[in-house]
């Protein structure tokens, strides 16, 4: 395969009390397998927009992804879904972790929504590859901002995802827990 992400005149535009705000216009760009790629701009430039479009979040308002082979524009919210989880893990710039729940359970939810057995071993595994594996009954709260991030990621590996979006990946650095290398491709 060529490419494991094309992106062909994507755009994307958001209504706002009536009027419309273009942020992204024509944007063509493919992601080769095996490789790590930045997209970098300014704030409110639309990174987000199309990370989460790119991940089949969110449907774009013109133009076609192609994720893995597949067009997510011609498929259902649905079979949208049925694609993610099969090919995407997502860090979400806030992390998104559940604040009711413990490390360890925010890493086990993807899995037993998945009617996966051995959860429990199976979290604990990816906390410790994220160097959290003593940490994993605290709640977000007690988790520093790194801390948070890596128990996203872990949860984002849970599906041995084909590609992984984080959004503002450098925000926190650890170069004592870099990315575990299983993940074949890599887009922040
Ligand atoms: N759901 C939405 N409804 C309306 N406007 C939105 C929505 N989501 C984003 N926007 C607007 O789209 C623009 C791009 O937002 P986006 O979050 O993609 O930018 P960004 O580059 O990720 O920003 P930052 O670096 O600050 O996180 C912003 O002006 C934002 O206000």
């Amino acid at each position: 395969m060529d490419s494991i992400l094309k992106i062909s005149h994507l755009g994307k535009s958001y209504q706002n009390a009536g009027r419309a705000l273009v942020v992204l216009d024509d944007i063509n760009f493919s992601i080769s397998p095996g490789s790590t790629n930045a997209i970098v701009g300014p704030s409110g430039s639309g990174k987000t927009t199309l990370l989460g479009l790119c991940a089949g979040l969110d449907r774009s308002t013109t133009g076609s992804v192609e994720l893995n082979g597949i067009a997510l524009d011609k498929l259902t919210e649905d079979e949208r879904a049925e694609v993610r989880n099969r090919n995407v893990g997502f860090i979400f710039q806030n992390f998104q972790l559940l604040p009711t729940l413990t490390a360890l359970e925010n890493v086990m939810v993807p899995l037993e929504l998945r009617g996966e057995k051995n959860i429990r071993p199976c979290a604990l595994e990816l906390l410790d590859k994220v160097g959290l594996a003593d940490r994993g009954h605290h709640y977000p709260l007690q988790l520093s901002g790194g801390e948070q991030q890596r128990v996203s990621l872990a949860r984002a590996l849970s599906n041995q995802p084909k590609i992984l979006f984080a959004d503002e990946p450098v925000c926190y650095g650890d170069v004592d827990h870099p990315v575990p290398g299983q993940i074949d491709h890599w887009v922040s």
